[in-house]
């Protein structure tokens, strides 16, 4: 039985439940801490978010749900097999507006952060020292208090950084999103079912299905507009002048592709979700 570590809370937890139920797992009912799911071959452990890097890295569960970010913190040897598209931010160094610019004017100063080993690798790679101060969570008010000049911290929208008086500076020390990772003990056979599920689900969630009608005189321009993953389905009407076609697009592609396939004369055309899928 494939064992999976999922995030048992903060901001990573209910779009993970989410994704797995989509992808057609057991969903948790109340605050159990193991979830057996035995008609699809895995167990569930549900473990703080920062702690399931360590669990992979040992290789006593064989995959979990965790941000990139929390696993290049974590330092240890948990491969990164698929991103899942939801949780993204970026991670970066922020001021007091107008006074830093670049990396290397940290050189000195007391850094906060919840992710201490990212920030003093990154630091070091640079030759940047610097003192880094570690904190659980709401970083950001760590230079108005006092304790800190620069901070490291996840970023989103920006509104928590400006609501404290902060700007970023310097590059993003790193782009972020929710992970499946491996344990090295894990092959990538034994991950294949859920893997593949999962793709499933982002494929549902990013593509729709298109049908139109077109006449065979007009086919060969509006199939350039829509290619599909592979090609086109395309099937004769019965009355025998036109045809049908069926395609996936992008869905935030969709209306532009209805459009220019009606500039190319295709007519009655359709967009559907995808509820589930294999790629
Ligand atoms: N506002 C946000 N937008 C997008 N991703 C976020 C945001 N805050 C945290 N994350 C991501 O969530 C993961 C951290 O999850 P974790 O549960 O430890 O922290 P949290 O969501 O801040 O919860 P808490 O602070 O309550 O412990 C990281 O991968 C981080 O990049
Ligand atoms: O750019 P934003 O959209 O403002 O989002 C980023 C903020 O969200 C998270 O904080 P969270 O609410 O989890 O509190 P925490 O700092 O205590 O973890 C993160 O740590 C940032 O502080
Ligand atoms: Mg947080």
């Amino acid at each position: 039985m494939l064992r999976i570590a999922v995030p048992n809370k903060g901001s990573l937890s209910e779009p993970a439940a989410e994704m797995l139920a989509e992808a057609g797992y057991r969903r948790r009912r109340g605050r159990e801490l193991v979830l057996p799911d035995p008609d699809n071959g895995v167990e569930f452990f549900f473990l703080r978010p920062r702690d399931i890097a360590v669990y992979v890295g040992e290789g006593t569960v064989d995959a979990g749900i965790t941000g990139r970010d929390l696993l290049l913190d974590s330092g240890v040897e948990a491969t990164e097999h698929r991103a899942l598209g939801f949780a993204r931010s970026t991670f970066r160094f922020a001021a007091p507006a107008g006074t830093m610019d670049d990396v290397a004017q940290i050189a000195g100063k007391r850094v906060a952060t919840s992710y201490d080993v990212l920030v003093a690798d990154y630091l070091r790679e640079r030759g940047v020292e610097a003192k880094v101060v570690h904190l659980d969570g709401a970083v950001e008010s760590a230079v108005q208090l006092g304790i800190a000049d620069v901070v490291a911290d996840v970023v989103e929208t920006g509104s928590t950084l400006r609501s404290a008086g902060l700007e970023v500076f310097g590059e993003p020390l790193l782009q972020s999103e929710a992970v499946l990772i491996r344990s090295k003990k894990a092959t990538q056979n034994e991950l294949s079912v859920l893997d593949r599920r999962l793709q499933g689900v982002l494929v549902a969630r990013s593509y729709v299905l298109i049908d139109y009608d077109v006449s065979a005189e007009k086919l060969e321009d509006a199939v350039r507009v829509t290619p599909g993953f592979e090609s086109p389905t395309v099937s004769p009407l019965h009355n025998g002048a036109s045809y049908a076609v069926r395609a996936m697009v992008a869905k935030d592609a969709a209306n532009r592709v209805m459009d220019e396939l009606y500039e190319a004369g295709a007519r009655a055309i359709l967009v559907t979700s995808i509820h589930a899928c294999r790629i």
